[in-house]
C-alpha cells in the first residue's frame, strides 16, 4: 500500500488535527483514541521526545516533532521527566518501532498508557512551516471518529487556548516531598554525591526531574513544595534559598505565584528556570507576552553578557519577559538570545536572585549552560558569608 493510500483510508477514519485558521492535517491515531485541544507548537530536537513528552510545561499543547523517525529507542523509567506523558498531543511524521537496549515499552504503548492522542503520517515540514509564518495556533486532534473535519476547525476556533488560564493547578505536587538520592542509580548520573549542606525549597509548578538532580548534584538538599504553598509557610522551613520552577501556559496566569514571590524576595537567595524566570520577572515589576511561536528545541544561541560566551541551549517557551518593560535599576539583563533578541536571564540589582528563560537542566538539549547550577550555589554561598 503507499502512504497516499494509506492516507485516503485514514480519512476515511477520520483522524485529524484541525486547526482554528481553517487548515486541516490527516494521519494515523497512533496514540489513544481520543478527541483533545492544544495550542499547536513544534520542536526541533533530533532526540528525546520521552523528555519532551512528559516534560509538564507541554501540558495543554500538541507538539510537533521536527525530526522525521520518532519512537526508535523507545520508552524507559529513567528517561522520563515527570510520572507521565503531559503533553495534550503528538504531531509526528513517522513512529517506528522500539529497538533498543534500554527501552522498556514502545512509544505507541506509552502513549496510550498515558491517555495522549498521536498523529503519524502528518506533514511535519508543512504544519511547522504553517506555525512559522502564523504563530502558535489553537487546535483540535480528532481520533473518535464522531467530529467532522469542519467541526474539528470550529471546535479549534472555538477553544479559548492557554492565555490567562492556570495550567500549573494540572501538574503541581498535591503535597510537599523531599527529592530523594535513588537517582543516583539512574543511567549517566554520578554514583558519589556531594554532601546534602544547603537547604532548598523548589516551588513546583511542574518541575523537571533533571533540574532537581541537578540542584542536588550541587549540594542542595530539594524539598518541592505544591506551587500555592504561601510564602510564611516556605519561609517557615528556613531554607538556604528557594527555587522557582519551570512550569506550563501563561505565568500572568499561576494564582499566587507572584505574590508569593514577592514576599519571599529579599528574604533568602532566590532562583528560576523558565516559567519560573517568568514569574520573578513579573515579581519584580516587568511584564510578560507570548513570543510568535514561541523557542522549543536544542539549538537556541543565547549569549552570556557576563563573559560575551555564546551557549547553545535547550529551550521551551511561548511566553517570555519583555524587555521594554524591565526596570533597569531592579534587573539587570544576562542573557539575550542570538536569533530574536529576547530576554533569556537577569540577575536582581537589589537582592540575590538570579533567574534564566532557558533550560540549564537540558533533557534534552545541549550541557553548555549547565554550569548555571554552579551559580546558584555560588550565589547561595556569597549571601551566607
Ligand atoms: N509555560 C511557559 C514556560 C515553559 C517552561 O517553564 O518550560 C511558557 O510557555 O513560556
Amino acid at each position: 500500500m503507499t502512504l497516499q493510500e494509506k492516507w485516503k483510508i485514514q480519512r476515511e477514519r477520520k483522524a485529524f488535527l484541525a486547526l482554528a485558521d481553517g487548515s486541516i492535517f490527516y494521519g494515523y491515531s497512533m496514540g489513544a483514541p481520543v478527541d483533545s485541544f492544544g495550542e499547536v507548537v513544534f520542536n526541533t530536537s533530533l532526540s528525546g521526545y520521552e523528555e519532551i513528552l512528559s516534560d509538564p510545561s507541554y501540558a495543554g499543547q500538541f507538539v510537533t516533532l521536527t525530526e522525521t523517525e520518532i519512537g526508535n529507542v523507545g520508552v524507559n523509567s529513567a528517561d522520563m521527566e515527570s510520572e507521565k506523558f503531559q503533553a495534550a498531543g503528538l504531531l509526528v511524521q513517522q513512529i517506528n518501532a522500539d529497538s533498543n537496549w534500554r527501552s522498556e515499552e514502545s512509544l505507541v504503548n506509552a502513549l496510550k498508557r498515558f491517555g495522549i492522542p498521536a498523529l503519524a503520517g502528518i506533514d511535519t515540514r508543512a504544519l511547522t512551516l504553517l506555525l512559522r509564518e502564523k504563530g502558535t495556533v489553537k487546535g483540535f486532534i480528532c481520533t473518535s471518529g464522531k467530529v467532522t473535519p469542519e467541526e474539528g476547525v470550529a471546535k479549534a476556533k472555538a477553544w479559548n487556548g492557554l492565555d490567562g488560564i492556570d495550567m500549573v493547578e494540572s501538574v503541581t505536587c498535591k503535597k510537599p516531598y523531599e527529592f530523594s538520592d535513588d537517582f543516583a542509580s539512574d543511567f549517566g548520573m554520578p554514583k558519589e554525591l556531594p554532601p546534602a549542606d544547603l537547604k532548598l525549597v523548589a516551588y513546583d509548578f511542574g518541575i523537571k526531574k533533571n533540574i532537581l538532580r541537578n540542584l542536588r548534584m550541587q549540594g542542595f538538599r530539594v524539598t518541592v513544595v505544591p506551587a500555592y504553598t504561601p510564602a510564611n509557610d516556605v519561609l517557615a522551613m528556613k531554607p538556604d534559598a528557594v527555587f522557582f520552577s519551570n512550569g506550563p501556559g501563561d505565568p500572568a496566569g499561576v494564582r499566587d505565584a507572584v505574590q508569593n514571590a514577592k514576599a519571599i524576595l529579599g528574604k533568602v537567595p532566590v532562583m528560576g528556570i523558565c516559567l519560573g524566570h517568568q514569574i520573578l520577572g513579573l515579581a519584580n515589576g516587568a511584564q510578560t507576552g507570548r513570543l510568535k511561536f514561541g523557542h522549543h528545541g536544542g539549538n537556541h544561541p543565547v549569549k552570556f553578557l557576563d563573559t560575551g560566551r555564546v551557549m547553545v541551549t535547550s529551550q521551551n517557551h511561548n511566553f517570555a519577559v519583555l524587555e521594554n518593560s524591565i526596570d533597569s535599576e531592579i534587573l539587570e539583563v544576562t542573557h539575550v538570545n542570538l536569533n530574536d533578541q529576547s530576554i533569556e536571564g537577569f540577575r536582581s540589582k537589589k537582592v540575590p536572585m538570579i533567574a534564566v528563560q532557558f533550560h540549564p537542566e537540558a533533557a534534552p538539549g545541549p550541557h553548555d549552560s549547565n554550569p548555571f547550577f554552579a551559580e546558584c550555589r555560588k550565589l547561595v554561598l556569597e549571601n551566607k558569608r
